[in-house]
């Protein structure tokens, strides 16, 4: 077949156009963008150099076999990307969709560059499966592919639409997922698939819309309320990070940390009264900086990036308005990925502290905590990144451990004045050793003295200045000093050695 110009271009504009009007009509009324509307908000304008085109150009109704695959810059730096083109059998995965998407992979791994994917996609194209699904550049490719890139290059998803069956991996195996409320879900299987083999009656909403997943399954980590908000996250997470693993995260211009917030004031002296620990990352990092990821899911831990003087560094926090700040299985899982996440692509990691330990009881002992637990304490002994430790009210128990202590090569161990470091607290820990003995009192006034005396002496063997003298902690920083202290400490950590174990990879606790 030869074309001249004018055929070319008719044949491609029918391709731009995407699939039948009644599928582009159905999208909009449901608030949805086209695929190529969307590449053209995230991506610098004119910068879009788009693959494989006229792929499955001689059948009838699949445009570019309902995927559209390239390189293009934000903000001035590179990208590929894959957007689904739901408009063509809802988006659905043929033979040339799964090429062009494994090749657009390939080719972001091979030149060290993020890779984005704009998911709106039924999964595999069922009517074509021998095409497309068994074979050695089949559809299972894709997440070998994704697999292989994850930790070298960022991979960032935003769900637009359903993400069903095998397609809801890909999400899966992205760094973060930015879900659009209402129109974006994941599931391994349709609702009238569900219902067929279990007799369940749900709705992809109900079972896996965008608040299930980043409120309660944790798949998701941005819940946005247009598909621009999601297209402004992918933009605000990749600024964070650097183009591939090699390389430092990039820097952004020293802002001052937010006027007037009072540290000090933040933290309540009664370890009873919870306290907003977001506020207080807030008002330690550079103003405005700070990118919460993961916020719906597992409250009592706050993660996400953040700049202190202009330079990036991963924030994990135990927030005590949540569940009282203690680790649970799902708060240990959040920190765990996290900072594989940070450690990968070269992000300090800070800690703040103010946990009471890991949750105990017969519930979080069947789901696993231990093994839970484990893997966050394997995630940050692994973690070469520099980091630090700040105890910014406690640090009890396994918390300790879990939050880089000093055991865990932590660059520093930094303790505010009222900080608290122990194996629990002081009501707790009186009561394990004297339990008989406090029984055995019978007068009640007798009773609260002897445990108020044993009280006070477990405080003193708490004290801070004693943990500072017997060199448990590195320093002990008034709340105004904070900022400074660790903008120097992370400076001088910078080029910090990072070999960590003679081995090809550890054995993870799951
Ligand atoms: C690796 C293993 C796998 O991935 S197995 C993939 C299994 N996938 C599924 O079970 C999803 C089936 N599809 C759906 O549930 C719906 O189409 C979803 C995704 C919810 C979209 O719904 P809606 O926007 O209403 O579109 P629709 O159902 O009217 O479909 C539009 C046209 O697309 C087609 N289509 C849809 N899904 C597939 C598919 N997986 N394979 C082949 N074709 C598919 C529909 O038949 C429909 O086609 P037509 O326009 O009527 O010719």
């Amino acid at each position: 077949m030869t074309l001249d110009g004018a055929a070319l271009e008719r044949l491609g504009k029918r391709v731009r156009a995407g699939g039948a009007e009644k599928y582009h009509a159905a999208n909009a009324a449901k608030g949805k963008l086209f695929a190529r509307e969307r590449i053209a908000l995230l991506v610098d304008e004119g910068s879009f150099v788009e693959d494989g085109l006229h792929a499955n150009a001689l059948a009838d109704g699949l445009p570019a076999d309902g995927v559209v695959t390239g390189q293009a810059s934000i903000d001035g730096r590179p990208v590929c990307l894959m957007a689904n083109d739901s408009t063509v059998k809802a988006g659905s995965w043929g033979a040339r969709t799964v090429e062009k998407i494994i090749r657009i992979i390939e080719r972001a791994y091979a030149n060290g560059q993020p890779m984005v994917y704009l998911v709106d996609s039924a999964g595999a194209r069922i009517t074509d499966q021998v095409d497309l699904f068994p074979g050695r550049r089949g559809a299972g490719k894709i997440f070998w592919n994704q697999v292989r890139a994850s930790g070298s290059i960022p991979q960032v998803c935003a769900l637009f639409g359903p993400s069903a069956a095998g397609g809801a991996y890909i999400p899966a195996f992205c760094d973060v997922v930015a879900m659009v409320d209402g129109n974006a879900s994941m599931y391994l299987g349709s609702d009238r698939m569900v219902e067929m083999v279990t007799g369940e009656k749900t709705t992809l909403e109900e079972m896996g819309g965008a608040r299930v997943h980043c409120a309660e399954s944790g798949v998701g980590h941005f819940l946005c309320k247009t598909e621009a908000d999601a297209l402004d996250v992918v933009r605000r997470y990749l600024s964070y990070l650097p183009a591939n693993w090699t390389s430092p995260p990039p820097a952004a211009p020293a802002v001052a940390a937010p006027e007037k917030v009072d540290l000090a004031g933040l933290v309540p002296a009664s370890e009873r009264q919870a306290f907003d620990m977001r506020r207080y990352v807030k008002g330690l990092l550079d103003a405005d900086s700070f990118l919460e990821i993961q916020a719906l899911w597992a409250k009592e831990l706050t993660i996400g990036f953040g700049r202190l003087d202009g330079q990036v560094v991963g924030v994990v926090a135990n927030n005590s308005m949540f569940k009282g700040g203690v680790l649970f299985v799902d708060s240990a899982d959040k920190a765990t990925r996290f900072v594989q996440l940070c450690d990968a692509f070269n992000v300090p990691l800070l800690f703040l502290s103010d946990v009471p330990g890991f949750m105990v009881g017969t519930a979080v002992e069947k789901q696993g905590i231990i093994r839970h637990g484990a893997k966050m304490i394997t995630a940050i002994s692994e973690a070469t990144v520099p980091k630090i430790c700040v105890v910014v009210r406690k640090a009890y128990g396994a918390g300790l451990y879990a939050m880089a202590g000093p055991g865990f090569e932590p660059d520093a161990t930094i303790a505010l004045p009222t900080a608290k470091i122990a194996v629990m607290g002081a009501e707790a820990a009186v009561n394990a050793v004297y339990a008989n003995k406090i029984a055995a009192i019978e007068d009640p006034d007798e009773r609260a003295a002897f445990v108020a005396e044993r009280r006070a002496d477990y405080e003193q063997d708490i004290d801070i200045v004693r943990l500072a003298s017997e060199l448990v902690v590195d320093a002990i920083v008034e709340p105004a000093d904070l900022r400074t202290e660790l903008v120097r400490r992370f400076a001088a950590a910078r080029h910090k050695d990072r070999t960590f174990s003679r081995r090809r990879h550890g054995v993870t606790p799951v």
